[in-house]
């Protein structure tokens, strides 16, 4: 589990959550970060829901059956798993493990519920971000212009978004998405910074030895 940070120093991988309430904008935030942070792989999940329009197999999810999930589930593959919204979501564990295996950072959009699980299992590893919608107005439009959902669906968000919001407290950081460029700038911050956290740059000691040595010459 080590990455090489940009400056040449080893470091441990990290596991990198973005929760929040559904339409609050986590989607959007994540493809921001893969596309401009070098070193973030995408956890892609395995789900039982139905796929949307403009949803592509193997980029969004894994769809899956119920019986095939519960399959992974029993076999050990998901690192964690949860239901949400009647529906089953899960994080395929052989992914993950190679990419931090193989040096990059992994990037997560679960709920909670998986959130609490990597946790236990991972704790020092994982960095945890809520994003907050700026109000329920905004909230609820967000999840109409998205245009992917039927009114009952949405409303069945509106419902659940009170509960989800109740878990704030139990992330590392807070992050309110009015402004997308803002908020993907304040989420690549973060990244950055606990990327430089010094219990994770395992290689610090012998680079800061390798420094010593050069001034005693
Ligand atoms: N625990 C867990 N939650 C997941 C996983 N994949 C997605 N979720 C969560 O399930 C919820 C519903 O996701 P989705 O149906 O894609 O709707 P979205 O909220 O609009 O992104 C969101 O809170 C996701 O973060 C997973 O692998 N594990
Ligand atoms: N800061 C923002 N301002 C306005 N619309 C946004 C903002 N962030 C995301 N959106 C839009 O809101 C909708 C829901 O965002 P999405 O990223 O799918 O949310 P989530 O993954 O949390 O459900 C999408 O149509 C997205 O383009």
């Amino acid at each position: 589990m080590t990455a090489q940070g940009y400056d040449g120093v080893e470091r441990r991988g990290l596991m990198f959550v973005l929760s929040s309430p559904s339409g609050a904008g986590k989607t959007t935030l994540s493809r921001m970060l893969i596309d401009r942070m070098p070193g973030l792989k995408m956890s892609v999940s395995a789900t039982t829901r139905p796929m949307r329009p403009g949803e592509v197999e193997g980029r969004d999810y894994f769809f899956v059956d119920q019986a095939t999930f519960e399959a992974m589930a029993r076999q050990g593959d998901l690192l964690e798993w949860a239901t949400v919204f009647d529906n089953r979501y899960g994080t395929p564990r052989a992914a993950v493990e190679t990419a931090l295996s193989a040096g990059q950072d992994v990037l997560f959009d679960i709920d909670w519920q998986g959130t609490q699980q990597l946790r236990e299992k991972a704790r020092a590893d994982v960095v945890s971000v809520f994003i907050l919608p700026p109000s329920a107005a905004d909230l609820e439009k967000r999840l109409h212009t998205r245009a992917q959902d039927s009114e009952e669906v949405i409303r069945g968000r509106m419902n659940r978004a009170t509960h989800e919001l109740s878990h704030w407290a139990e992330y590392d950081y807070i992050v309110i998405n009015q402004n997308v460029d803002d908020a993907f700038a304040e989420v690549q911050s973060i990244l950055k910074a606990e990327r430089l956290k010094r219990e994770r740059r395992t290689g610090l000691t012998e680079f800061v030895r390798g420094l010593q040595r050069q001034l005693e010459k």
